[in-house]
């Protein structure tokens, strides 16, 4: 089986943006997991498709089971990415390529999926307010607006922190300045994954009484 390959970054940094992108590219070797959430399905939208469509009992009880990578709660209605749902693309014979939020690392850094972590690192300050004029930022209330400065210091002060704590499990590192060299780049560090040893804790392959 392939291995998975989640991205992670400060938000705005461009994490969903890169992920799009690389599916879109090679989509018979690229695929997403796909996300349950108990929001109703629009009438263009299929279950297992767009999203799988469940009651909130369930998802819940999902919840509870510890089925998921992670989930949250927007606007009333919960969305989450569900182990199984990255399973079922690794089955399948493809690359699944998630982003996650920085506290499900520890979720996806397991002796079952092994995720290469890829951390979508902010350019400067300056050199964002060249590459992202005509880029829309999605605010809190999903609503799109171009970028301002206030947004690049909050990126820098999220990815600041996030580094901080999280830097000892990141695979490899991708500063997202210029859209299609951090396209590249991700192309080819998703390769590498491929072909590189995974390098495990000793834990998890010896048995604990000789450890
Ligand atoms: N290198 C780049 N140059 C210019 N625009 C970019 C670049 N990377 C991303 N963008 C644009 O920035 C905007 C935000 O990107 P994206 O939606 O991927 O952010 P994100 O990291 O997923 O954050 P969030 O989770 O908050 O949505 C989009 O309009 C995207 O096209």
């Amino acid at each position: 089986m392939h291995r998975l390959v989640a991205l992670v970054g400060p938000s705005g940094v461009g994490v969903n943006e890169l992920r799009r992108r690389l599916i879109e590219i090679n989509p018979v070797t690229f695929q997403g997991a796909v996300p349950h959430t108990t929001r109703a399905a629009k009438s263009s939208e299929e279950s297992g498709r767009e999203y799988h469509f469940i009651n909130r009992e369930l998802f819940e009880n999902m919840v509870y089971n510890n089925r998921f990578l992670e989930y949250g709660e927007y606007r009333g209605n919960y969305y989450g990415t569900t182990i199984n749902a990255v399973k079922d693309v690794l089955k399948s014979g493809k690359i699944c390529v998630i982003d996650i939020e920085s506290h499900a690392i520890q979720s996806v850094r397991t002796h079952e999926l092994k995720a290469y972590i890829i951390y979508v690192k902010p350019a400067t300050i300056e050199c964002m307010k060249v590459t992202r004029q005509n880029a829309q930022i999605t605010t809190s209330y999903n609503a799109k607006r171009p970028y301002k400065e206030e947004d690049f210091q909050e990126m820098e002060e999220a990815a600041r922190k996030l580094e901080a704590r999280y830097c000892q499990y990141f695979d490899h590192v991708i500063v997202n300045n210029q859209l299609q060299d951090s396209c590249a780049q991700l192309l080819t560090a998703v390769r590498k994954a491929q072909d590189e040893p995974q390098w495990v804790p000793a834990n998890w392959i010896r048995p604990i009484n000789e450890s």
